[in-house]
């Protein structure tokens, strides 16, 4: 395990960068191009290691999918022209690609073994099996099919009215991707809206979908037709950045074309309201995704209190909100976010156990926490725990610190931000 020494001598951001490609919308580009007919080609595709895990499934089914660098070409036959995996499927660490990719191979005529890392195999895939099963899906696994591994045996499934109990655009989008595979419209009506790209980007490949408010419909057996995606920098990344300026003296940066989906820019919102001199330029909109540019600058953040419909908005973004709350003036709380503790790690206990080592004062709850402001951090011995926003959320703490901060396990990172340093060292270069 790799370990780093986090002591910068300069802590302050300025400059103008971009991040790497979404990762939601880049997984979701190699799935939907792999059971699209014809090619698709993606541009600013996120190489982390989580959308890699994704290609290899699709390749494993017999897809053919190049990448270089941070473009993938997809040419396939659809649907009709996969093939039954000789081996076992790899899912990393990747929660997104177990939870649609299941959703896919359920409607599938062949039989699957799924496996992952050992956070992966800690994670639920109840909430994903269960509906499928009433769709028809046979799914079998360790502790009575909740659990990686996981054996799928693809089949004819029947479309569902599903309400889901979970705020959970994973768990809606593999009950998507099943409906697109039956013969009738699937319905997925969800309490709290949740990230929209799979029905977004189902509508760019010609998927027959349709959405009010929260309700989304699905007619199956409509062929895709591969189409060309680009990539928007990915907000939850963006969002280390974001905070690391807002809370070092002297800091002011730009990122540069970040997604704007109003379903992701749930942290936008707790910026603003947490008083962090942010301004934010809409340009373009490709895909139905909305990309913009987005500049910080140091300020003095207030504490808040974050709960409700912005929690699914924000989810990948708390450990690092988590972070900025121990700078505020006051007593942030955060409710609403049990979700935290299904993720790489339980979150709640990660960011409380890591922010308390470098001395924040900050208690979990059973749905979130509570962070008291004005701390001065001080220097440590930490861990990702494997965990890749963990990970990034202890290199922006270390910007605080006068004392250097000890990061373990810190390759984890390249998950979703794989060229994570070389940007802040960039960053804290200017
Ligand atoms: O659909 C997606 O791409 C994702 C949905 C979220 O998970 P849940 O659906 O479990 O909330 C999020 O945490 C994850 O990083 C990506
Ligand atoms: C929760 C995350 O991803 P996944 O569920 O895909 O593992 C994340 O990226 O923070």
């Amino acid at each position: 395990m790799s370990q780093k020494v986090l002591a910068f001598e300069k802590k302050t951001l300025t400059g103008n960068i971009t991040v790497p490609g979404d990762k939601s919308i880049s997984h979701r580009a190699v799935m939907f191009g792999s059971l699209a007919e014809g090619t698709t080609k993606i541009t600013n595709f996120l190489a982390g290691e989580d959308c890699l895990s994704t290609i290899e499934a699709f390749q494993s089914m017999g897809v053919f999918i190049q990448r270089e660098e941070n473009t993938v070409l997809i040419e396939s036959e659809g649907v009709n022209g996969l093939e039954e995996p000789v081996q076992p499927i790899d899912l990393g660490n990747s929660g997104t690609t177990a939870r649609l990719l299941i959703g896919i191979l359920a409607g599938l005529p062949y039989h699957f073994t799924l496996y992952g890392d050992d956070s992966l195999s800690k994670r639920p895939m109840d909430r994903i099996a269960n509906p499928l099963r009433e769709m028809g899906a046979k799914i079998d696994g360790r502790e009575n099919g909740r659990l990686l591994p996981i054996a799928v045996r693809g089949g004819h499934l029947s479309p569902i009215d599903f309400k889901p109990p979970i705020k959970s655009a994973q768990i809606k989008s593999g009950v998507l991707l099943a409906g697109l595979l039956t013969d009738g419209v699937t319905t997925v009506e969800e309490k709290t809206k949740t990230r929209d790209h799979t029905e977004n980007m189902l509508q760019a490949f010609g998927a027959d979908i349709d959405v009010e408010g929260t309700t989304v419909k699905i007619t199956g057996n409509k062929k895709l037709t591969g189409c060309d995606i680009e990539v928007p920098g990915d907000i939850s990344s963006a969002a280390f950045f974001l905070v690391a300026a807002a809370i070092t003296k002297g800091s002011h940066i730009t990122i540069e074309n970040v997604g704007l989906n109003p379903t992701r820019t749930g942290i936008i919102d707790v910026l603003k309201m947490m008083n962090v001199s942010i301004k934010v330029v809409a340009k373009r909109t490709i895909g139905g995704e909305s990309i913009g540019d987005i500049t910080v600058q140091a300020s003095q953040p207030k504490a808040t209190v974050i709960e409700g419909d912005i929690i699914p908005r924000i989810i990948d973004e708390i450990p690092v909100i988590a972070l900025l709350a121990t700078q505020a003036t006051g007593q942030t709380v955060i409710k609403d976010a049990e979700e935290l503790r299904f993720k790489e790690t339980d979150r709640i206990e990660s960011v409380v156990n890591t922010l308390s080592k470098l001395g924040a004062t900050i208690t979990g709850t059973k749905d979130g926490m509570i962070i008291e402001g004005n701390t001065q951090l001080h220097g440590g011995v930490t861990e990702s725990y494997g965990d890749h926003r963990i990970g990034m959320m202890i290199a922006v703490a270390s910007l605080l610190t006068d004392e250097k901060v000890e990061l373990h396990d810190d390759e984890c990172i390249a998950i979703s931000y794989p060229t994570f340093f070389e940007d802040l060292h960039y960053l804290i270069s200017n």
